[in-house]
């Protein structure tokens, strides 16, 4: 079968976006999103991003989401912007503020008048069990041990789980030996998506993020959410935060414990494609 598609990304952290809605989509197993995934058998992108009716009357669409590696996931924050204008340039939706359904949770997204997407991506969870990641009680940091040394994390979900590490320098921080090591830790049952997270001021950091089911990434909207939201939890940073990725820049805001993360940064459509199956 033919299957269209649009390739996008939000900062250079690119995407394979399906229209389940005006088109039938094939039932995609793992070794088919691998396949399609491969930036030299296939299509190449870091997620592949399904855009489906919504299961609840209240939401407008259901976005799913699905690494590299072919695990689906629970949320997806350059993967939100995109799926914003995704909808509204495909004329699926005439509303300027949209609600989703994602399996970590409800999502509102919003176009900006400079033509970027503003996510409200829901209030982080900071209890171990909520990650889920082991540990006997809450805490600011934590001490994970791997490989005879100890890596002081800060652990956030944001409806999918990331780990923090403060660095002095990202561009020299060992984001793919030390990401590799920790993305798949005992302590993480579901595995981690690894933050490198360089503090220039309170309103400033710099980020790379090594990527559960991918590898490092151009840019990562969720682990720049949790960055923020450690760094706030840590004591070292304020409500708004400018997030540095390698792919470009992100505003981040968070008001505290009980409110919810927002974040806004663009969204790009690169080119139409169809593919045989
Ligand atoms: N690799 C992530 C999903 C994609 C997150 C990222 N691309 C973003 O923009 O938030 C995970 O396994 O939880």
């Amino acid at each position: 079968m033919l299957l269209k598609f649009t390739k996008m990304h939000g900062l250079g952290n690119d995407f394979m976006v399906i229209d389940a809605i005006t088109q039938r989509a094939p039932k995609l197993r793992t070794q088919d999103i691998r396949k399609l995934a491969d930036r030299h058998f296939g299509i190449g992108f870091d997620q592949l991003l399904i855009v489906e009716p919504p299961q609840h009357a209240d939401m407008d669409f259901r976005y799913r989401i699905f690494n590299a590696d072919g695990s689906e996931v629970e949320n997806c924050g350059n993967g939100a912007r995109c799926f914003a204008r995704f909808v509204v340039d495909k004329k699926l939706t005439h509303k300027q503020q949209i609600h989703v359904e994602t399996q970590g949770g409800p999502l509102v997204l919003q176009l900006t008048s400079e033509g970027l997407v503003s996510v409200d991506m829901g209030a982080p969870r900071l209890l171990p069990s909520e990650i889920p990641f082991v540990a006997p009680a809450p805490a600011k940091e934590y001490l994970v041990e791997e490989a005879g040394k100890n890596y002081p994390l800060g652990v956030v979900s944001m409806g999918n789980p990331h780990a923090v590490l403060c660095v002095d320098s990202v561009a020299d921080a060992p984001v793919a030996q030390v990401g590799a090591l920790l993305t798949q830790h005992a302590r993480f049952p579901q595995g981690v998506n690894v933050g490198f997270m360089e503090c220039v001021s309170r309103q400033e950091i710099r980020l790379r993020v090594f990527e559960r089911g991918v590898g490092e990434t151009l840019a990562c909207g969720t682990g720049a959410c949790a960055a923020v939201v450690s760094g706030q939890v840590r004591g070292l940073l304020d409500s708004q935060v400018r997030v540095h990725l390698p792919g470009g820049s992100l505003e981040i805001q968070w008001a505290g414990e009980g409110h919810p993360v927002i974040m806004t940064g663009p969204a790009v459509r690169v080119f139409e494609g169809q593919i045989f199956l």
